[in-house]
């Protein structure tokens, strides 16, 4: 039998570096295939973090390159506000150290692990330190530092370290090397995307083993900075009371006025009444029996809800919708933020969007983009509260099929802001199940499901309508033409005819002066698009709408219309105005057709 001294022989703490190393999996190291977005991930959210925190429009540069068979080496440069270089080795070389864990504000990072967790990572699979350039301004020279991490300890070790010449002014300059394939070349070319979406202001670029490209900023105004706020007397637990109050000096109406968000004198006494304590009784000799009966009378007593505005930082509704637009093409678009919620005294906000039709597959399920402060959430969808909400809610009623998730031509965006994210693990990939927080985005989604209704109705009756009306203009000029034949006059233009059956402006094509030209005849307008299709709806799909054409009137309003199409272009412009007008359509094949659609 093993004596209990002979366990004690084997029995020492363990570093949190070792505990982390043994179960990298828990950080979402899992793979070498992961560990590359793993390591971008937490590398990019603590660029953008830093950047908005400095007040600066991210330019971000994410490589990747492969530098021996199996090994990859991952850049991440920002132009944030750098780090001192007595904090560099410790942020970069010390698993949990960092500035905002102990934060009560909404930030990408939480919990002080992501990059050492890369490092770490990085020399358990090549051994090579990691590469860290810093600047924190223009009067302060650049610090290069070759770091590692001790294991035993969980301190830094610091390979080298220089001052060096850098041209930037300030930012942070990251090179990670370690084992792993480009196997997620497509998920890493997704995550890249919807960090655009989420973060409009951003610019990020990218270049993945030669391929190089830009996600540009739809926003020039860097997001307000959320505002760390005091716990809310809901949020507390106790063990956290215990700590705080013994830390504190004050008496116990001191301590709660000022230790917690939205507790003023009158709230303080009467949570200090219902607790049987004198308000003048110093907090820190409080024993536990009288601090649970202050925790009892903090939770028992009606607060008002966290001051969200100042400690979260959504999206909002228009930035939503233009990030998606920018990235993928869509025919639908809509976006709701719902007012700030609370649960367990931690506020949140939901944000979501539902797009349809474009170029979104129309086969299968919609796609999900699910988000938790900016950062999008790549695994683990099946496991996260974000699909079970997606779920729930019933499609059906809002002209949908239905397998869990919606089917056909649509995405769905959800977007979780809060204080504090409930994750279902450190590797932040899912997250968990609360009420109140599945409660808001369910009514997010039936708010969005409703908007959808009413498009996919309109859609509708507007294709009917058009199937029967052209259907009606198919025989219009057979009609004329026998008319014409009967009483032996000149055929008339029947497009002006047509035009109003169809509530459009139908074009005839013409030559002039050796151009083919096609003229919109004979409409009243308001403000309305010219839109040119070729008629084979695949390239008339593809060809992005080119604003750019008003540049060509010729005139004013109703005048002339000139623009040389290439073969499968499609233009959209916005006309306002009336009268008649004709398009230059030299080098363009022959099937193209221009509408102007009245009824917008
Ligand atoms: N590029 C950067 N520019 C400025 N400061 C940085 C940068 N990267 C990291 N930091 C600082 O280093 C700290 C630690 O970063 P780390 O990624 O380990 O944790 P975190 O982002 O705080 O939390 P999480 O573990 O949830 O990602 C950050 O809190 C931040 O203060």
């Amino acid at each position: 039998m093993v004596l209990a001294e002979d366990l004690a022989k084997q029995q020492r703490s363990i570093s949190i570096a070792e505990f982390f190393e043994k179960n990298k999996h828990l950080l979402g190291f899992d793979s070498p295939t992961r560990g590359i977005i793993t390591t971008i991930k937490e590398a990019v959210d603590n660029a953008l973090d830093a950047c908005e925190e400095s007040e600066v429009l991210p330019d971000i540069f994410v490589g990747i390159k492969r530098v021996d068979a199996e090994v990859y080496r991952i850049t991440v440069e920002d132009n944030g506000p750098g780090i001192v270089p007595e904090n560099v080795p410790l942020v970069f070389g010390k698993l949990l150290y960092g500035s905002r864990f102990h934060q009560i504000r909404q930030s990408r990072g939480q919990q002080g692990i992501g990059i050492s967790a890369a490092v770490l990572y990085a020399q358990l699979t090549t051994g090579i330190p990691t590469l860290v350039v810093s600047r924190t301004g223009a009067k302060a020279r650049a610090h290069r530092f070759e770091l590692m991490i001790k294991t035993e300890t969980n301190e830094p070790e610091i390979v080298s370290h220089e001052e060096i010449d850098w041209d930037r002014t300030h930012g942070t300059r990251i090179e990670i090397q370690f084992k792993s394939t480009l196997a997620a070349k497509k998920r890493l070319a997704d995550y890249l995307r919807l960090t655009a979406i989420v973060n409009p202001h951003a610019r990020i670029t990218a270049d993945i083993d030669g391929e190089v490209t830009t996600f540009e900023r739809v926003s020039g105004e860097v997001p307000p900075c959320p505002k760390p706020i005091l716990p809310h007397p809901h949020g507390i637990e106790f063990g956290a009371l215990k700590r705080i109050a013994a830390a504190s000096t004050g008496t116990v109406e001191e301590f709660l006025v000022g230790s917690f968000s939205r507790v003023g004198k009158k709230t303080a006494d009467e949570m200090i009444a219902l607790a049987k304590l004198k308000p003048s009784r110093k907090v820190n000799k409080l024993d536990a029996d009288e601090l649970k009966r202050l925790l009892e009378a903090m939770q028992a007593v009606k607060v008002p809800a966290p001051p969200a505005q100042q400690c979260l930082s959504p999206i909002g509704e228009d930035l939503i919708c233009r990030g998606l637009e920018k990235e993928i093409q869509l025919d639908f678009v809509k976006a709701r933020t719902r007012p700030s919620a609370v649960y367990g005294g931690h506020s949140f906000i939901i944000e979501a969007a539902i797009g349809y039709g474009g170029k979104v597959p129309p086969e299968g399920t919609a796609q999900l983009f699910r988000f938790a402060n900016r950062v999008p959430l790549l695994y683990q969808q099946g496991a996260c509260a974000i699909t079970n909400c997606v779920s729930q809610v019933n499609w059906k009623g809002y002209g949908l099929s239905q397998q869990g998730l919606p089917m056909g031509p649509m995405l769905i965006m959800v977007h979780v802001a809060s204080t504090n994210v409930p994750f279902t693990s450190e590797s932040k990939d899912a997250v968990a199940s609360i009420p109140e927080i599945e409660r808001e985005i369910v009514l997010v989604l039936q708010e969005l499901g409703r908007e959808l209704k009413t498009y996919l109705y309109r859609r509708d009756k507007t294709k009917q309508q058009d199937n029967r009306a052209r259907a009606i203009c198919s025989i219009i000029p057979d009609i004329a033409a026998k008319v014409s034949e009967i009483v032996e006059l000149p055929l008339v233009d029947t497009s002006p005819i047509e035009g109003k059956i169809m509530r459009k402006v139908v074009a005839k094509k013409r030559t002039v002066d050796g151009k083919v030209c096609i003229d919109v005849n004979n409409y009243t307008a308001k403000e309305v698009p010219l839109v040119l299709y070729n008629l084979s709806r695949d390239e008339a799909a593809d060809a992005v709408p080119r604003p750019d054409f008003v540049d060509n009137m010729d005139g004013e309003y109703n005048k002339v219309w000139r623009r040389t199409l290439g073969a499968g272009e499609a233009w959209q412009i916005v006309y306002t105005g009336s009268g008649d007008g004709s398009v230059d359509l030299r080098g363009v094949e022959d099937n193209v057709k221009v509408v102007v659609d009245l009824d917008v």
